[in-house]
């Protein structure tokens, strides 16, 4: 293993053997290259597509080829991180991969060719036997970011509570099963095959109900968990010592491609999303990077004390023998959680220059800024769909600072290929945030940019949600979308040759905001630039300034606050991306008599629709304003937050660190029910008018 023994996870990957119902695999697709053998360090994986004559290499720690069964990669990769468990270390296998590319038989395996739980359960329970340890273990299931206990019959809920301070994640409502050895154990890893599937192992017992409901959803996809937990004995019971973890992840599909053979869309997006989350946790864990992203799915939330610290992980892409575009985009994935080893630790306590971070200018100085800029760099700009458009700005905002404040930490030496890795680094984070990414290379440093121009299209070419367009092309030509009518827009939007034009369209279709460096020597150095077009008051700004809308839309409305009383706050509304302008309460227009009655209902009804409208901005607004402020604000000024004490205070700060605030639901990881979720909001908007 070498230099890849310090690391938190190793990225392996396993080439599926052909089944009799499947042609023979193409040989030349995928070719593994070990320099040294069963030894090497690092293997590279190529795949060649014939009919482009297209090849791609990526570096992975090995790659198990078809003749390699899971006997041999559980005792030389598995085995090691079950003994770890015995002396305290959590071990977590991961398998990841294209629909069908292997991971259940990998995980699982079928009658007579046992899978690496399979053959780890029976380890497991050897040592156990020998020691004197206890063992039980859980199964769960998550589904459309819902995790569900598969030792129930009717499969509840699991609810995760994390104690980020020490650490431990706390799975509510996940039922242990506890097994007596000796009735249990068995030699034959077969029988423990048989034992496992037929009882628990991802064979959950469904109600008549949920039977139905499973089988009006022919395609339900879920991941697939299992945790052995090793206890000792003691006099005060038995006691934790470790856990196994093994995660049969949902198949990973693009849905912008073709079909989701009849997958709902929404589910399909969700899959991805956690798949990328994952790789995301094993990116920066094995990047030894400050912030690890635990809390960006529900997989991430219930492993993350297995993840972290001295635990260890074996992450396995299974991979298609035959052409599978698919495979290619978790391999790159896998590939870039395992190549960041490379990278070197940024220095936190160093405070360079170039890593201060972009400032928002005022409108006056944003043009001769704008002008010194013009010559150099690439201009990069974020968007979402109407429904995140400004979610999706600051997030894409947010991922470029980190990505630049992690990046420019390295040694000059490796400046050449700094904004290259920027620009791909982001790319692919917006890509799993679905955050559209635009890159623009500028005049005057194209040729300094050549890599970037052709990183973009080869990122472009694989799907991503980034468009590169040059100043120096008069067609800003890019490769068709779902979004090409909204990318027009924010061609004309950000264009960097007129720039002074460039207006966040926020009542268009999309909006985007860009951000100009405060310091033109980043530019220079690392041709990076992002104009910033939002000049966002602070937050008490906001707010009074909301208040007072709120205010004059009272004084003309008498009913106001009392059917504001009346709105429900839904915790799971998502928070809505438009501003409140504040609005001038205008003269009520004269009524015209009217003898119709149904017309005085449709009339009423009407000023019904649009009061209920403008109550529900307000109330979105209100919701935003929120939640845009327990991610700011400071400890005392939490405080002062109606239901937030020292303890919430503490405990918000801690986990925006991690994540910020995306909803009121997020309230629930500080301990709140929906009930005191609503009834706190109820409170602070009541208050607006003490
Ligand atoms: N190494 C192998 N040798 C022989 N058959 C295999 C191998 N790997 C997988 N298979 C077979 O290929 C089929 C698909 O495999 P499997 O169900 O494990 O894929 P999967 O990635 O878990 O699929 P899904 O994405 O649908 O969950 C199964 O019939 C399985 O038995």
């Amino acid at each position: 293993m070498g230099p890849n023994q310090a690391r938190k996870a190793r990225v392996i990957a396993k080439i599926k053997g052909s089944t009799d119902l499947e042609p023979e695999a193409s040989a030349k697709w995928i070719s593994v290259h070990r320099p040294e053998g069963d030894d090497s360090g690092t293997t590279t994986v190529s795949f060649g597509d014939e009919s482009t004559s297209r090849k791609e290499s990526y570096e992975l720690d090995y790659c198990y080829d078809q003749s390699e069964g899971n006997d041999l990669i559980f005792s030389r990769e598995v085995k090691p991180l079950v003994e770890g468990v015995f002396s305290g270390c959590n071990g977590t296998v991961i398998a990841h991969g294209a629909i069908g590319s292997g991971k259940t038989f990998t995980i699982q395996g079928s009658e007579g060719k046992p899978g690496l739980a399979v053959l780890a359960m029976a380890e497991i329970l050897s040592m156990a036997e020998e020691s004197g340890k206890l063992i039980s273990i859980s199964c769960y299931e998550i589904s459309k970011d819902h995790a569900y206990d598969l030792l129930d019959p009717n499969r509840h809920e699991v609810l995760i509570w994390e104690d980020v301070a020490r650490g431990k994640v706390q799975l509510k409502g996940l039922s242990q099963a506890s097994y007596n050895l000796c009735c249990f154990w068995t030699s034959n890893c077969c029988e423990v095959y048989r034992r496992i599937s037929e009882t628990i192992f991802f064979e959950s017992k469904f109600t008549d109900k949920q039977s139905q409901k499973m089988i009006a959803e022919p395609h339900h996809r879920s991941h697939k968990g299992l945790i052995i937990h090793v206890f000792r004995d003691n006099e005060s019971g038995a006691l934790p010592l470790g856990k196994m973890n093994f995660v049969d992840l949902a198949g990973y599909e693009d849905g912008r491609r073709k079909s989701t053979g009849g997958v709902n869309l929404l589910e399909n997006n969700i899959i991805n999303k956690s798949i990328y989350a994952l790789n995301n946790v094993v990116y920066a864990l094995n990047a030894n990077d400050s912030h690890v992203p635990y809390r960006e799915s529900k997989l991430t939330r219930m492993l993350r004390d297995s993840l972290g610290g001295t635990n260890k992980i074996l992450m396995i892409t299974c991979l298609n023998s035959s052409y599978c575009q698919d495979s290619l985009c978790m391999v790159k994935l896998a590939s870039r959680s395992c190549k960041c080893v490379n990278r070197i630790i940024p220095d936190s306590t160093k405070k360079t220059k170039s890593m201060v971070r972009p400032t928002v200018l005022s409108s006056s100085s944003k043009s001769a800024s704008a002008t010194a800029t013009k010559q150099i760099g690439t201009r990069v700009g974020f968007s979402g769909n109407k429904a995140n458009a400004k979610a999706s700005t600051i997030k894409g905002r947010k991922l470029f600072d980190e990505t630049c404040h992690s990046a420019k930490s390295k040694k000059s030496s490796q400046k050449e290929s700094l904004p290259l890795e920027i620009v791909s680094t982001v790319a692919e984070h917006a890509k799993q945030e679905e955050v559209t990414f635009f890159v623009f290379v500028l005049s005057g440093v194209r040729s300094n940019l050549q890599g970037i121009s052709q990183e973009v299209e080869s990122l472009t070419e694989d799907h991503y949600p980034l468009q590169a367009f040059s100043s120096e092309e008069s067609d800003l030509s890019f490769k068709a979308s779902t979004q090409e009518t909204k990318l027009v827009d924010e061609v004309n939007m950000i264009d960097q040759n007129n720039h002074d034009k460039a207006t966040p369209n926020i009542d268009g279709n999309a909006e985007s905001l860009s951000f100009v460096a405060a310091d033109p020597t980043i530019d220079k150095e690392n041709n990076l630039v992002l104009v910033n077009n939002d000049e966002s008051p602070p937050i008490s700004v906001r707010l009074q300034e909301l208040s007072k809308s709120l205010k004059l839309l009272c004084s003309s409305t008498p009913s106001c606050l009392e059917i504001l009383s009346k709105t429900d706050v839904s915790i799971d509304d998502q928070v809505p991306t438009e501003t409140l302008e504040p609005k001038t309460p205008k003269t009520p227009e004269p009524r015209l008599p009217v003898n119709d009655e149904s017309e005085i209902v449709d009339n009423s009804c009407a000023s019904w629709k649009t009061f209920s409208a403008h109550s529900l901005k307000m109330k979105d607004s209100l919701v935003n304003e929120y939640l845009g402020f327990l991610n700011t604000a400071s400890k005392e000024d939490l405080k002062r937050l109606k239901g937030i004490g020292e303890k919430r205070a503490t405990y918000i700060l801690e986990l925006r660190e991690e994540s910020p605030f995306k909803n009121l639901n997020d309230l629930k990881e500080i301990g709140m029910s929906d009930k005191q979720i609503k009834g706190i909001m109820k409170q602070e908007m009541g208050g607006l008018f003490n």
